[in-house]
This record gives structure tokens, C-alpha cells and sequence, in this order.
């Protein structure tokens, strides 16, 4: 067949025939190209696939910086390092994205309201940042291929009463022909459907990484917002990792899945309605709608609160979780407890408390479910049936071939039977496509619900983040540490009266006055770090009487719990720096293996095979030798202060001597917090907190007051042992002569 004739067939088929058949050839010639392509990461593949050794070097080196200052994380894939480019979100779209995250009222329950609306407008504004970005265009193209497959149905829909009509009036060349296009039909049709899916899943995804991002850069962002160190306390977020995990998941499969399950059966329905009104008339048309209405009604009656049922299930579900992450965080103190059938007894209790809310979830979805699959299937279908009967008892003089759409020019159909078969078979295909995009549409109803929950659980976590009022930060002037007035308080929620600990602290330290706070256990000793390392907003009267150099560079802290990082050794010793700042700072191997000779880890290197090993550090170091590894990290960073909150408790004494002068001797001043009085003799301060009700506290300068006290008792004790000498010199004399007599 020439292009000629084939195009003459094309004119001269129905106009929804040709419309779904260019519409379909559009779609696949435009995005052919795009869809079908390999992904990039398996074309580079195929252009060169990476060494073992470029790997390991992908894995120690993480990131490269590219010339306009972007980091490009290295990820090895299959053979592979593939390049992420990683912008963090700019502080200036994070300030201006707080304006529309407001903290929604703790009586708040999801449902589909103006807030639920509010909500999700915020949240979808982070993940479709413009109309061109890369999510809008696969939700163009999810919504195309959803408009397009509405359009294919309704042309399967006729060609299906066309084929029926050609077999009852027994017109083989019609039927073949209409085979022929039916086949031709299927190809749009089928792909078309592959495309929905494959789209759905991937704008689920896209959006994932997208909302990911953005709550990463909020969520782990340094000094001062530290919203990973503050959520908690501060904001009263519990189980964060449930949020920025598996809600943000479900969120984005939620919101494809609606997307789609909303769209596509509400055109179904409008496009249906409209095809079908043609045949059924007015009255049959007015009988479709009361039909949707009283459909509407119903089941708005029996839908359970499914948002807030989704809610508090992805709530228990962090808890069970968490519980779990604890007991493999801490399993070695569980198991030198044997505290195994404890912690199981805790985490039987979160899974009981889960499944008795999924449970009855599952209970209150029988009688939903039995009420809409009555509503769907048969009211529906009843409705149906007797819609259908309207055109073909009400019309029956009526020539129907003409409502079918029949081309002119087309055979004369005389059998006003096989006119009305088709009538019939497309009417009751577009029935039935009907009562599916009506059920599917109320499943929607149901789905959109679970999206108000997912919703709000998202909208909790970022609004959270963003009302953490950045921390103040302290003034810099120099190598100096100084606080004046300050009061030392557990940071609470807005509106809850803070815990002071520590009332009117004053201190000034330069560099070389070394200081140690010291005092009983729980009286603010690390609370006091917290404030000098800016973990917490000092409070009173001298709130912002904060006085330290900024950076890791000018005040660094080793905290109680020996803290190792996931990687490898070297990336022990470098924390918080990464490989590329490593090599960036032009330090060496040799350099770090001076550091670790100086804490008595110089073995380590030779024990665990080089320092590009990776182990699970945690466990594979004593306690002893984590905290050595703090000291390593110390020496490497040099600031100008340390603080060192009993972060040699395990350590042997002369070790810890040993750390202490090599301190002193690079120039770090320190502030020390520990029990020990035999590491008074390397500060010069001593700040004593008495832990009473008043918040007091004494600062007293080592080698004055407090020395010259100490050496007063040795003299007093020095000079009685002294008085006792002739008295000992006496009885000397007097054994000597008892031994002489007794040997004459
Ligand atoms: N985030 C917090 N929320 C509530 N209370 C807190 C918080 N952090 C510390 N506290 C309380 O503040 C008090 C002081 O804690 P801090 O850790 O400063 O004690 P410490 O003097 O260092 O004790 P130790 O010698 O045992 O380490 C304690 O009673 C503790 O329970």
C-alpha cells in the first residue's frame, strides 16, 4: 500500500479513531527517543568499564570538586563510577522555603481539608522547583500518557461495536478490516499502558531523591543550625530517622499513585460521560449522574479516617524500628547484661502495638470495602444495564448509525439489528469503563486519605526543622575564650522553662591557661562544653556574652563517647575532614602515623592492613583505644582550644601524661573535664561546679590558692614527722647497745 493510500484510510476512518491514532504516533515518535534510551551510566559502560583499582580510588577519594565549587560524589556502579553532582540546597531558598512550613497546631488531624491542601502545596513547591525541571517533565508526560490511554479506550471501545456489528450482518471485509485496526490499536494502546507505570515509578522516585536532598541539606546542616543534634530536644521530633526514611518513600508512591489514580479515572469519567450521553440522551445522562451522586454519598458515609489511621501506623512503625536500631547500636552492653529476653519483651510490646493498629485497620476495611464493592460492582452494573436500555426501548425509530459515528461514504448498514448490536456493545464497553474509573476514582478517595496522613507526617518533619531558630553565634576576638554571665540551661521546647544548671558563669581563658572543670556527676561539667562548643544557646543575662574563635580550627571538642565514623582508618584520624580535604591540606601518611605514635596507636596501621581498610570501627577498637583515637584527632586538627570531657577515663596514666604534654607542647590550650585530680597538674584554672539548687560555682587559679593550701598540709605534716627524729634517733642507740650485749 502506497504512503498516499495509507494516509487517504487514515482520513477516512471515525474522527476518535484517527485523533488516538496520531495522538499515539506523536507520543512515540517525540518520546521514542527519550524513554527508549539506555541509561547513562550503562552507555559509559560500554564506552569503558573502571579498574578494581579506579574503584578503590572512588570509594577512598568520595567526592571531587568541580570548578564552579560543586562537590561530584564518585558512586562505583556495576563496574562503573558514576558521577552525582550534589548542590546543596542555598540557605537563601531554605530561608525563604520556612515562610510556608508554619507549625500546624498539635490538635491537628490529617483529613482532606484547606490544610491538607496548604500542606502538600508546600511541600510539592520543594520537589517541582520550576515548570522546566526534570519532575515536571515526567509529570507532563505521565499526565500526556494518561489523557492518551483515556483516548485509546474510547477508540477500542468503538472499534469493539464496530467488529460485533460486521460479524451479526456478516460483512467479512468490514470485520477484516476492523481486525487490521484493531491490531493497529493495540500497539499505541499497550505501550501506552507500560508507560504509565514505567512513569509513575519513576516521578516516585525522582521525587524521593528530590524531597531526600532537601531534608539532608536541612536535616545534617553544621553550625549554627546543628537541626540534627536540636530536632529532638528542641523541636520534639521523635524518631527522625522514621521520617526522613520510609515516610518520605511512601509520601512520593503515594503521591504518584494518586496522581494517577485521580487523573486518569476523572478523565475516564468526563470523557465516558460525554461519549456516552450522545447515545443515551438527556434523561439517560440525568440517570448517570443521580448514579454518581448517590455513589459519592454513600461511601463518603462509611470511609473510615484512613489519614489518620496512616499517620499513627508510619508512627509505630518508627518506634518498632528504632527499637530494633537500638538493640544492634548497643548489642554488646545487651549481651554483657544477657539482656536478651528484656529487650525482647520491649520490642514484642512496639510490634504488638503495630499489628493490633494494622490489624484494626483491617477490620474497619471489611465493612468500607463490602460497601463499595456493592456500590461499584453492582449498583453500577444494574445502572448500567438499565442505562443502556434507554436508547434501545425509548429510541427505537431512531437510525443509531448515525450516533455511531460511521464515516460517509461508508457501506450502508440496512440491518438496524447489527446498528443496534453495536450501539449496544460500545455503549456497555464504555459502561464498564465507566463503573472502573468510578471505582478506581473511589479508591482514589481512599488513597488520597493515606496521602493526607503521609502529608502531614512530611509536613511535621519539615516545619520541625525549619522553626529551629539558628543558634547565636559567638564573637570572635581572637585566641580567647571567655564567657560573662552566663547562664548554663537544658535547651527545652519553645514555651517550656529551661533547667539552669550553672547560674552567672564567668571565665576568661587565653591561649595557655589551661582549664579544668570539675565537680560531681550530673551537675552540668559537659552542659558547660555544650554552651563553649555552641551545641547549646547560652541563656541569662549574658546570653550573648559568648566569647571563642570560630571553627574546628578554634575550638574543638572530644566528647565522653568515643565516636567512630563509617570508613576507613585514616578516616578515623581526619574526622570530621573527609579524603579530599585530606589531600586538598597537603598532609601526609608519615604525618599521620606521628599522630598515632604520639596516642601509642602506631601499631594499628600494621595490625588492620593500611590505612585504606574499612571496618566496622566501633567494634573492632577497645575503648581504651577509642578514645586514643580521639586524641589522634585532636593532634591532627591542632585548634587552639580542645575541650576534653573525660575523654581519657580509659585510658592508662602514663599514656594519658604523655597526651597531655604533647598537647600542651603543639600549642593547644586545654579545657578539660574530668574527676581525676592527677590531671590538675597540666591547667592552670580549676572551675568547681557545686551542683546545688542556687547553680554555684568557684574558679580558682592552680599554683595560688589551691597549691599553696596543698603544700601548707605536706609542711605542717613534714615538720611533726620532723619533731619525731630525735625520738627515733634515740631508740636507734638504744637496739644498737641491746644487740652488742647480747653478742659478748
Ligand atoms: N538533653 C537533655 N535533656 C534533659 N536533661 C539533660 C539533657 N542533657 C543533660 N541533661 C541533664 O543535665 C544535667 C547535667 O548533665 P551533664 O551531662 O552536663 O552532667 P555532667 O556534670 O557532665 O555529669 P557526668 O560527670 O556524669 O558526665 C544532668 O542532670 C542531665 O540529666
Amino acid at each position: 500500500m502506497s504512503l498516499r493510500a495509507s494516509v487517504d484510510k487514515l482520513v477516512q476512518l471515525p474522527r476518535t479513531h484517527r485523533s488516538a491514532i496520531v495522538l499515539a504516533a506523536l507520543a512515540i515518535v517525540v518520546l521514542r527517543g527519550r524513554l527508549l534510551r539506555l541509561p547513562k551510566g550503562i552507555q559509559k559502560r560500554r564506552q569503558h568499564a573502571a579498574t578494581q583499582e579506579e574503584l578503590d580510588q572512588a570509594v577512598q577519594q568520595l567526592y571531587e570538586t568541580a570548578p564552579d565549587g560543586t562537590k561530584v560524589l564518585l558512586v562505583p556502579h556495576r563496574h562503573q563510577i558514576v558521577k552525582v553532582p550534589l548542590k546543596p540546597t542555598p540557605a537563601k531558598t531554605l530561608a525563604a522555603d520556612a515562610k510556608r512550613f508554619p507549625l500546624a497546631p498539635p490538635s491537628h488531624k490529617p483529613n482532606l481539608d484547606k490544610t491538607f491542601l496548604s500542606q502538600l502545596r508546600a511541600i510539592l513547591r520543594i520537589a517541582f522547583r520550576s515548570w522546566h525541571s526534570k519532575e515536571s517533565l515526567i509529570l507532563f508526560t505521565h499526565s500526556f500518557f494518561l489523557v492518551l490511554r483515556t483516548v485509546l479506550s474510547v477508540g477500542v471501545a468503538r472499534l469493539d461495536g464496530r467488529l460485533v456489528r460486521d460479524i451479526v450482518s456478516a460483512d467479512g471485509r468490514g470485520f477484516l478490516k476492523g481486525l487490521g485496526l484493531w491490531f493497529a490499536l493495540a500497539i499505541p494502546s499497550t505501550y501506552t499502558n507500560t508507560m504509565i507505570h514505567h512513569l509513575q515509578a519513576k516521578l516516585s522516585l525522582r521525587l524521593r531523591t528530590k524531597l531526600t536532598r532537601y531534608t539532608h541539606d536541612l536535616y545534617l546542616a553544621g553550625a549554627p543550625d546543628l537541626r540534627y543534634y536540636r530536632a529532638g530536644p528542641e523541636g520534639g521530633l521523635d524518631g527522625a530517622a522514621q521520617y526522613l526514611t520510609s515516610d518520605i518513600a511512601a509520601f512520593c508512591d503515594a503521591f504518584a499513585q494518586v496522581y494517577g489514580n485521580v487523573l486518569k479515572p476523572s478523565l475516564d469519567l468526563l470523557l465516558f460521560t460525554s461519549q456516552l450521553s450522545r447515545t443515551l440522551g438527556v434523561r439517560g445522562t440525568l440517570l448517570l449522574f443521580l448514579n454518581y451522586y448517590a455513589t459519592v454519598k454513600v461511601l463518603r458515609a462509611v470511609t473510615p479516617a484512613f489519614g489518620r489511621l496512616a499517620a499513627v501506623e508510619a508512627r509505630l512503625e518508627g518506634e518498632y524500628r528504632a527499637g530494633m536500631g537500638r538493640v544492634g547500636r548497643e548489642s554488646e552492653e545487651v549481651a554483657f547484661y544477657n539482656g536478651g529476653s528484656r529487650e525482647r519483651e520491649i520490642l514484642w510490646r512496639a510490634y504488638n502495638r503495630l499489628v493490633k493498629h494494622i490489624n484494626s485497620i483491617y477490620k474497619i476495611r471489611i465493612a468500607y470495602e463490602w460497601t463499595e464493592d456493592y456500590v461499584i460492582k453492582y449498583l453500577w452494573s444494574a445502572a448500567g444495564y438499565a442505562l443502556i436500555a434507554v436508547p434501545v426501548l425509548l429510541t427505537r425509530r431512531r437510525n443509531v448509525s448515525v450516533q455511531t459515528g460511521s464515516a460517509p461514504g461508508e457501506r450502508p448498514i440496512d440491518d438496524q439489528v447489527a446498528n443496534r448490536t453495536e450501539t449496544y456493545i460500545s455503549s456497555r464497553r464504555l459502561l464498564l469503563s465507566l463503573a472502573d474509573a468510578g471505582g478506581r476514582l473511589m479508591y482514589a478517595y481512599k488513597d488520597l486519605l493515606e496521602l493526607a496522613g503521609l502529608t502531614t507526617r512530611l509536613y511535621t518533619l519539615l516545619s520541625t526543622l525549619h522553626s529551629l531558630a539558628p543558634l547565636p553565634t559567638p564573637a570572635d576576638a581572637g585566641p580567647v575564650v571567655a564567657l560573662t554571665d552566663v547562664d548554663v540551661a537544658v535547651p527545652a521546647p519553645a514555651g517550656a522553662a529551661p533547667l539552669v544548671l550553672v547560674r552567672r558563669l564567668s571565665l576568661a581563658l587565653r591561649a595557655g591557661e589551661h582549664l579544668m572543670v570539675t565537680g560531681s556527676n550530673g551537675v552540668g561539667k559537659t552542659a558547660v562544653a555544650r554552651v563553649l562548643a555552641g551545641l547549646w544557646a547560652a541563656q541569662g543575662a549574658g546570653a550573648a556574652a559568648v566569647v571563642r574563635p570560630p571553627g574546628r580550627t578554634g575550638v574543638f571538642v572530644v566528647p565522653q563517647r568515643a565516636y567512630m565514623v563509617a570508613g576507613t582508618l585514616l578516616d578515623q584520624i581526619i574526622y570530621p575532614d573527609a579524603y579530599p580535604d585530606f589531600v586538598r591540606a597537603g598532609r601526609t601518611h608519615a604525618e599521620l602515623a606521628e599522630i598515632l605514635a604520639a596516642v601509642n596507636l602506631a601499631y594499628l596501621p600494621a595490625r588492620e592492613g593500611g590505612w585504606g581498610t574499612r571496618k566496622e570501627w566501633r567494634d573492632v577498637l577497645s575503648g581504651g583505644e577509642k578514645q586514643r583515637m580521639g586524641m589522634a584527632r585532636v593532634f591532627y586538627h591542632r585548634p587552639q582550644f580542645a575541650v576534653l570531657d573525660e575523654c581519657t577515663s580509659a585510658v592508662s596514666s602514663d599514656v594519658e601524661g604523655r597526651m597531655y604534654e604533647h598537647a600542651k607542647a603543639l600549642g593547644i590550650t586545654l579545657i578539660t573535664i574530668s574527676l581525676r585530680p592527677s590531671l590538675m597538674k597540666y591547667h592552670t584554672q580549676l572551675l568547681t561546679l557545686a551542683g546545688d539548687a542556687r547553680g554555684s560555682w568557684t574558679l580558682a587559679r592552680v599554683g595560688t590558692a589551691a597549691e599553696r593550701m596543698g603544700l601548707d598540709r605536706e609542711i605542717v605534716a613534714l615538720e611533726a614527722r620532723l619533731g619525731e627524729v630525735a625520738g627515733w634517733e634515740r631508740r636507734v642507740r638504744e637496739l644498737a647497745r641491746a644487740l652488742a650485749v647480747e653478742e659478748q
